[in-house]
């Protein structure tokens, strides 16, 4: 039998792996760079809502950072690239887009399987121009839809079934945006939380007990909560 025929044909280029694509690899490293600002700019934000009697509302504390890229670590992207090469999803779902670093290293595993799409979310209006900017500087736009507005509207129509699911917005809505999207899961369904320290004890239970799925804490990164699906909604 030749080497390729047990090889799907939607591969795009055997070995290909975009994110050494120099383009690819010159953006990532330049949005990590910005990123080193982060800290000033949370810390800003924090100091000027400081000792206020009502926080601030989910539109504001999105405002508050819209300068702050606050993306996964650089080895939680590339986890997100190996999931997509090995799990072959087709549609992948992401809460909390921000600049687009995550969603560039779920794109680009998209566009070297051949086939799939991603839809982002981001409530920030100045960063879904940002991160648009960024997916088509890199020209992966054609696989990307980033949806503008709150995840837990924007993100009822996604297409299913949903084979891959990054949860990196504001970690208390990561359970609603979880909720939401069960429906349309499937047994097998992969669900990757980033920040675990973060992460509310009602998501953890959610995904630890209760049998709906199998679930594991990875030291990647900040941490993460890693899940499959094992039941049908
Ligand atoms: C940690 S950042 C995401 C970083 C991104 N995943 C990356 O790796 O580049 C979280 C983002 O979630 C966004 N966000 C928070 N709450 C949201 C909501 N309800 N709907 C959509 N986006 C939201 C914030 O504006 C912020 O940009």
């Amino acid at each position: 039998m030749p080497a390729n025929e047990s090889r799907s044909s939607t591969d795009r280029t055997e070995g290909a792996n975009s994110l050494h694509d120099p383009k690819v690899a010159e953006l990532l490293a330049a949005l990590y760079q910005a990123s080193e600002q982060d800290d000033a700019i949370v810390g800003r934000a924090l100091a000027g809502v400081a000792g206020r009697a009502v926080p601030p509302s989910l539109t504001e504390s999105v405002e508050l950072v819209a300068e702050a890229l606050l993306p996964v670590q650089p080895r939680v992207g590339e986890l997100l690239y190996l999931l997509v090469r090995s799990l072959r999803p087709t549609h992948v779902v992401e809460f909390g887009t921000s600049f687009g670093i995550s969603l560039i290293h779920l794109a680009a595993g998209v566009r070297d399987n051949g086939f799939g799409s991603v839809v982002g979310s981001e409530l920030s209006a100045s960063k879904v121009v940002q991160a648009r900017k960024n997916l088509a500087a890199v020209g992966l736009s054609d696989l990307v839809e980033i949806r503008e507005g709150d995840a837990r509207e924007t993100l009822a129509t996604v297409p299913g079934p949903i084979d891959l699911i990054l949860l990196d917005g504001w970690k208390d809505i990561c359970l609603p945006v979880l909720e939401l999207l069960e429906p349309k899961m499937h047994p097998g369904t992969v669900v990757l939380a980033d920040n675990l320290s973060m992460l509310p004890p009602e998501y953890l239970d959610r995904v630890r007990t209760g049998g709906d799925y199998v679930s594991v804490d990875l030291p990647v990164g900040e941490g993460i909560e890693l899940s499959t699906r094992i039941t049908v909604s």
